[in-house]
């Protein structure tokens, strides 16, 4: 029975580890998703490719993708521009695949109101002094971008409540671990299942 595929919205603080989970998902094969990339006017840091990582775009250009409405969401973040392209997401969902937004908690709140079945997992840190170990290990952020971030994170701990599902990454492993039985769990939850049936019983 062919349905639409999964919205899965993983948030949480920078540096708390959500692209290091998202690849460990990628690498482990823990559960098939497609990835959607986001358009920044960010620069890429030192390895990251256009196209994969993020669309890396002028002001101009990312005005341009708000004002013609090719976003679903978009939010500034310490001095940059990040959003959601609309249509590849729409295309992946409706070709039945699961689709994985990483994203700000700003801009989960947004998809959330236009898109409220989706499955929103706040990734949290074990405490504030590992969530700025981790920023600084790191090294891509200067001490006034990584105060920034952490000054933001204080403030996105607190919208956790707006989420579905709380991980902590305190190891890679079992984050992607509670996170595969989160989307397990989501793909025979009643919700999900009874709208196939009700397409089913109409057409019968
Ligand atoms: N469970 C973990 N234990 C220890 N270090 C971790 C863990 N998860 C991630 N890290 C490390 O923390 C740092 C930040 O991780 P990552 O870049 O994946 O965070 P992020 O949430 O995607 O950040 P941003 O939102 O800024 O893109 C990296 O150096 C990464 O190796
Ligand atoms: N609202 C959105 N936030 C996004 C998007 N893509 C990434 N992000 C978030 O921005 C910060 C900073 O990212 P970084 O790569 O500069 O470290 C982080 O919290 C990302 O999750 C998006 O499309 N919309």
């Amino acid at each position: 029975m062919a349905s639409k595929g999964l919205l899965l919205v993983l948030s949480g603080p920078s540096g708390v580890g959500k692209g290091t989970v998202k690849s460990a998902i990628v690498e482990t094969k823990a559960f098939p998703f497609e990835y959607s990339v986001s358009m920044t006017t960010r620069k890429p840091r030192p390895g990251e490719v256009d196209g994969k990582d993020y669309y890396f775009v002028s002001v101009d250009r990312f005005k341009e993708a708000i004002n013609q409405g090719e976003l679903i969401e978009y939010n500034q973040y310490v001095g940059n521009y990040y959003g959601t392209p609309l249509a590849p997401v729409k295309k992946m969902l409706s070709e039945g695949k699961d689709v994985l937004l990483e994203i700000d908690v700003n801009g989960a709140q947004k998809v959330r109101q236009q898109m409220p079945d989706g499955v929103f997992i706040f990734l949290t840190p074990p405490d504030l002094h590992e969530l700025k170990h981790r920023l600084v290990h790191r090294g891509t952020d200067s001490e006034t971008v990584i105060q920034n971030r952490m000054k933001q994170a204080r403030n996105e701990i607190m919208m956790m409540s707006d989420y579905d599902y709380a991980v902590v990454n305190d190891t890679v492993a079992n984050a992607v671990s509670h996170i595969k039985a989160i989307v397990e769990a989501e793909h025979v939850s009643v919700k999900r299942v009874i709208d196939s049936y009700r397409k089913m019983v109409e057409e019968d």
